[in-house]
């Protein structure tokens, strides 16, 4: 038996990759290399370079490899780029996801786990967020993840597929060892920046709303460390594995920070940057956090590392390590200490 990771040379794949090979679990990884790097596959892991919409690859793939589970990480995941490419995200995201579950059915691959995102409830959801929240996402990614749970969804009741779909709250952090963390350049995701300016290698940080309706005006989101989603991964495969039946839940913590929370962690490990107060991102909602009681009781998932001091710690420890001259991120300037390390 063997795990199917698409898109398991990404950011959080390929955190799954490594908690699959630590747990002693056999996987491969099919990646297109579009967004991600082969170096984030962990060694020991074998590597298919290929599109998970392409039906004759994926057939061979769970053929070789004896497949009895795949889960689904693979797709374009930037919300803005979706709204000027809404076609481009539903081919990508949703007509993909279809291709791969036709595949899968046909080899008659029983478990299906997909990476879904807190994005489909939209800009006004209840907080805490319960799973049974209505869904009314605020951009054709969300869109597209919706459509795409739906058809996981209508393919499971169908067909002999038991299916997991976990919506992501806001996803943070890298491996407590050290091993793997966020690559993307462009990654605009908070912590990533704000780690990011921390050590100089972008100008600062601009906070996307300081007037909002929240205790000390800024957004709040429910930050999850990158090696609890992948435990929660590990988690819903062996509840599948158990004879689990389908359902969708919420991966979060079920509290929240601030941005300026954020800001204090990052300069309480790094020291002090620049942040100014910049226009609210149109389309953000003020707060988004989960009711993660669900996903608790029904996979027995406890969080190792839910502390923001230690996913702060643990991104910026992870930023460090990459840093090596000539490395581009927007306006780079680079820190003292890190000269000294070029040298
Ligand atoms: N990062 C977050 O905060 C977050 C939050 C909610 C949900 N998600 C979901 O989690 C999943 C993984 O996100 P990520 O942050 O690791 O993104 P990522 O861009 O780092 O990883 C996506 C991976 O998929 C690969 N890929 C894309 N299209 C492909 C295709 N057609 N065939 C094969 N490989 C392909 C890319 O090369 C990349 O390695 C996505 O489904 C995303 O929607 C992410
Ligand atoms: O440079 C920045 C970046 C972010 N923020 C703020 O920090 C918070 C978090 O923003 P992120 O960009 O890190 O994350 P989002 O909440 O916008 O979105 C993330 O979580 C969503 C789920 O809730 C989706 O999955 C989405 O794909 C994923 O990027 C927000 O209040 C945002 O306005 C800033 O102030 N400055």
């Amino acid at each position: 038996m063997a795990v199917l990771i698409t898109g398991g040379a990404g950011y959080i794949g390929s955190h799954m990759a490594l908690a699959l090979r630590d747990a002693g679990e056999a996987c491969v990884v099919l990646d297109d290399l579009s967004t991600g790097e082969r170096a984030a596959v962990p060694d020991g892991v074998p590597l298919v370079v290929g599109d998970v919409g392409d039906a004759a690859l994926v057939l061979r793939v769970l053929a070789e490899h004896e497949i009895d589970t795949v889960a689904h990480f693979a797709a374009r995941i930037s919300a803005p780029e979706s709204v000027r490419d809404p076609l481009g995200y539903f081919a990508a995201n949703t007509g993909k996801t279809r291709d791969l579950l036709a595949a899968v059915v046909a080899a008659k691959v029983g478990r299906f786990i997909f990476s879904s995102t807190a994005a489909v409830y939209g800009l006004n959801p209840p907080t805490p967020t319960a799973e049974t929240a209505a869904c009314a996402p605020g951009s054709p990614y969300g869109v597209s993840k919706l459509m795409s749970e739906w058809i996981v969804r209508e393919t499971s009741a169908a067909h002999d597929l038991a299916c997991v779909t976990l919506r992501y709250f806001n996803v943070a952090g890298a491996d407590p060892k050290g091993r793997n963390g966020q690559r993307a350049a462009g990654a605009s995701n908070l912590i990533t920046v704000a780690t990011r300016a921390a050590l100089g290698l972008n100008p600062g940080l601009s906070i996307f709303g300081a007037n909002l309706p929240t205790p000390d005006g800024t957004g709040v989101r429910d930050y999850i460390h990158v090696s609890d989603l992948a435990d929660a991964h590990v988690a819903a495969l062996a509840y599948l594995r158990g004879g689990g039946k389908t359902v969708t839940l919420n991966c979060g913590y079920g509290w929240g920070y601030s941005v300026k929370e954020v800001v204090a962690a990052v300069r309480r490990a790094a020291g002090d940057f620049p942040v100014r107060e910049a226009a609210a991102r149109p389309g953000d909602p003020y707060v988004s956090i989960a009711d993660a009681s669900l996903i608790r009781e029904t996979l027995g998932w406890r969080p190792r590392h839910a502390d923001l001091d230690q996913i702060v710690g643990d991104a910026l420890r992870w930023e460090k390590s990459l840093w090596r001259p000539g490395r581009k991120t927007a306006g780079a300037a680079r820190p003292a200490a890190m000269r000294r390390r070029a040298s």
